[in-house]
């Protein structure tokens, strides 16, 4: 059997946005999709996990959609596999689980034509198909990754992995990205877009110069969390309270609803954050998560696996 053909991708989640890095900026973080193929006679997708299980039965396949739209892109078909999809990356929280899908999809397929597309052009697909770079990027490519899309072209630069600690605090309840994005405004105040885009300029600069005092300014968004924080209870303390316990500043990852905090001292975030929502009693998981360094990766797995 061909070897190429049992093989496991390995994809890191994201935080989008780092505040006023808004559909811009974004880093990898250390939870991960795991998609494992190995040749079949026919289709078959499982999943461990519930919620995947149920994203699939709707026929709703991320995953699939992304290989079958490759292989056509070279009119090929896709071959059939068994496919193993296993994710520490919770659907519809803000963490890039749909970016995710999207950049193991396209290493997968890219993988089994023989590499054809380089991973500029594997980029500029997950960010069309995404929408916006700054999950794809980082999922990726790993790290931070600062990017800019107009619809057609992407550029993009990495950013120097920061030294700090993520304290994730992701509500039970799912958001969905298009529903997190119906609530923005058409418009901005001209004063409003000059601040905010201050702030998103200040962050980058502290990205690239390590000065996380004025990277705790620069999260403070005027994009797009004024607008979401109604959708998201606890997200105003947490912007808010978070630096009097130990925090350099905090934002919503991604479109949300999970709440990301940036520190140096995760103990007493955690502490503070519990605190917060058994306060205002919404039920939350809390993860200490790190800024992930590597990106997307395959691995053959033929002879490894039973
Ligand atoms: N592993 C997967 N397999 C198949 N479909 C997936 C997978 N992961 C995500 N999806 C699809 O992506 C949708 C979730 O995308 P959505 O953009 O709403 O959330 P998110 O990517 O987790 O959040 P964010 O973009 O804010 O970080 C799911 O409903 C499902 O359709
Ligand atoms: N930048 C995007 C990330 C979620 O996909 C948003 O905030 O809507």
């Amino acid at each position: 059997m061909d070897p190429f053909l049992s093989f496991e991708v390995t994809v890191p989640g994201s935080s989008a946005n780092l505040g006023s890095g808004f559909d811009s900026i974004g880093m990898a973080v250390n939870r991960f999709l795991h998609l494992r193929f190995s040749p079949a006679e026919e289709w078959t997708v499982t999943a461990e996990d519930e919620s995947f299980r149920e994203v699939m039965q709707k026929g709703d396949n991320l995953i699939l959609e992304v290989m079958k739209e490759v292989f056509q892109a070279v009119d090929q078909q896709l071959p059939p596999f068994r496919l193993e999809v296993e994710s520490e990356i919770p659907l519809m929280r803000g963490l890039g689980s749909s970016a995710a899908a999207i950049v193991g999809g396209l290493m997968a397929a890219n993988h089994l034509l023989g590499d054809p597309f380089s991973v500029q052009e594997l980029f500029r697909r997950a960010v069309h198909r995404e929408g916006h770079p700054d999950n794809v990027g980082p999922s990726l490519f790993g790290g931070v990754v600062v990017a800019s899309w107009d619809g057609e072209k992407v550029h993009a630069v990495p950013a120097p992995l920061p030294p700090f600690s993520v304290i994730a605090v992701i509500p039970e309840l799912p958001l969905a990205t298009s529903r997190s994005r119906k609530v923005l405004p058409a418009q901005l105040r001209f004063d409003e877009a000059v601040l905010g885009s201050s702030r998103a300029n200040l962050l980058t600069a502290a990205l690239f110069s390590g000065d996380w005092d004025a990277f705790g300014i620069g999260l403070r968004d005027r994009f797009h969390q004024p607008f979401r924080s109604a959708l998201v209870p606890g997200l105003n303390r947490v912007l808010q309270e978070s630096v009097l316990h130990g925090a350099l500043g905090a934002a919503l990852s991604g479109a949300g609803p999970t709440m990301a905090v940036f520190t140096f001292d995760p103990k007493s975030v955690r502490q503070f954050v519990e605190k917060v929502f058994q306060e205002e009693g919404i039920p939350v998981q809390v993860l200490t998560l790190s800024p992930q360094a590597e990106g997307a990766v395959i691995r053959l797995t033929e002879g490894m696996r039973s």
